[in-house]
């Protein structure tokens, strides 16, 4: 089974040197990056026997859509800088597995075109900029290319301090574009967020998002029980506990370390969402138990499209999934309601009563 560390190392042997840095790296001492995978292989799960649990279901419901696994794609920027079809590929390969693909601001292929590579509907990652004429015209583009969900990213008031890439002055490679933004200078993703993003958002821009679309709007980036409150008070349709893969900043938690304050909080209010270093189908069972309704997963994805195209990505979330099949039945764990905390061997109780 091709596994995402397997992917990894294949990439890693076709990848320019420096978008592997730009793809791997994170902020600062990368502390986060490496958080977010230690505390996944820190997990250690207490399987039960003789439950019959039988063959388990992984299905899931989210957001009033049947998923056949917890399982999605991340919103990446540029999947055309790792294979000339981009996000179209990585749609149509995500779709094979039945995972849904969230959708950057910076995608490198039109909305329509990305949307019409699959059976699923996309969802759209959003960064809200200055110029919000500019962010609204983004919202329409995906809405009338049948978009179901807006995910606002609020961890990004600009990126974080990526030391790879400042060291390697790293550029994005000549036609790396993003295809659904008016023209510009986006080759230094750091600098260009420095002028573009709003770093001064707060929750009242909600409020903006629902005056102008009416999809439901995920908020991505929460890592404290306080913020997932206010995201339900300020009418979000769900939450995504994310540290943006460690590449913002260095001193955030291990996402898997907050998740069962979120959840706590959230309880059961709107769906809870994980990202940062789902890589095993026994990841995203551990995930699951600790309150997380589905994981998404980032970098494993663009190794596998660099490696082997479409192909490749339908094959890595269809060995994830199976894992999760597999880790499930040697739990004893019959469905996915069924996986709760007591599964997970640990001090990850939650830390903050609100
Ligand atoms: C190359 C790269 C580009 C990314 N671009 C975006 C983006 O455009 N918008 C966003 O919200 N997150 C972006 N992220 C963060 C991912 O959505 C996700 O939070 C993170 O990669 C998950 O961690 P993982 O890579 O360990 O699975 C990016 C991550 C990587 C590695
Ligand atoms: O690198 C990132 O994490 C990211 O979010 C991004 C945003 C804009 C352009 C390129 C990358």
């Amino acid at each position: 089974m091709p596994t995402a560390l397997a992917y990894q190392a294949a990439a890693h042997e076709v990848m320019d040197r420096h978008l592997w840095d730009f793809v791997e790296g994170g902020a600062g001492d990368e502390r986060a990056v490496l958080a977010n995978v230690h505390a996944f292989d820190a997990v250690r799960l207490r399987p039960r026997v003789l439950t019959g649990c039988g063959e388990p279901s992984t299905k899931t419901r989210i957001l009033g859509r049947h998923w056949r696994t917890p399982i999605a794609v991340a919103p990446m920027a540029y999947h055309t800088a790792f294979d000339d079809g981009g996000e179209v590929s990585t749609a149509s390969g995500a779709d094979r597995a039945g995972c849904p693909l969230v959708v950057s601001t910076f995608a490198g292929r039109r909305f329509a075109d990305i949307a019409a590579a699959t059976t699923i509907a996309p969802w759209l990652q959003l960064y809200c900029f200055k110029d919000r004429s500019v962010t609204r015209h983004v919202i329409e583009t995906a809405e009338a290319a049948g978009f179901e969900v807006l995910v606002l990213t609020v961890d990004t008031p600009r990126l974080g301090r990526r030391l790879r890439d400042e060291r390697n002055g790293f550029r994005l490679p000549d036609g790396v574009l993003p295809a659904n933004l008016p023209p510009g200078d986006f080759s230094s993703p750091s600098e260009h967020s420095r002028t573009a993003f709003d770093p001064g958002l707060d929750w009242t821009v909600l409020d903006w998002l629902r005056s102008i679309t009416a999809l439901p709007v995920l908020v991505k980036g929460v890592l404290a029980a306080e913020d997932a409150e206010l995201a339900i008070k300020a009418g979000a349709a769900g939450v995504i506990v994310s540290n943006h893969g460690g590449r913002q900043l260095d001193r955030a938690p291990a996402t898997l370390d907050v998740l069962a304050e979120i959840a706590a909080a959230v309880d059961g209010r709107c769906p809870v969402l994980l990202d940062g270093g789902v890589r095993r189908g026994s990841d995203v069972l551990a995930a699951a138990a600790l309150g997380a309704d589905a994981v998404l997963i980032g970098r494993p994805v663009l190794h596998a499209l660099a490696a082997e195209g479409s192909e490749g990505v339908a094959r890595l979330l269809v060995a994830v999934a199976e894992e999760l099949a597999d880790t499930m039945v040697l739990t004893g764990t019959a469905s996915l309601s069924d996986a709760r905390p007591e599964l997970v061997i640990g001090r990850r109780q939650p830390t903050v009563e609100l």
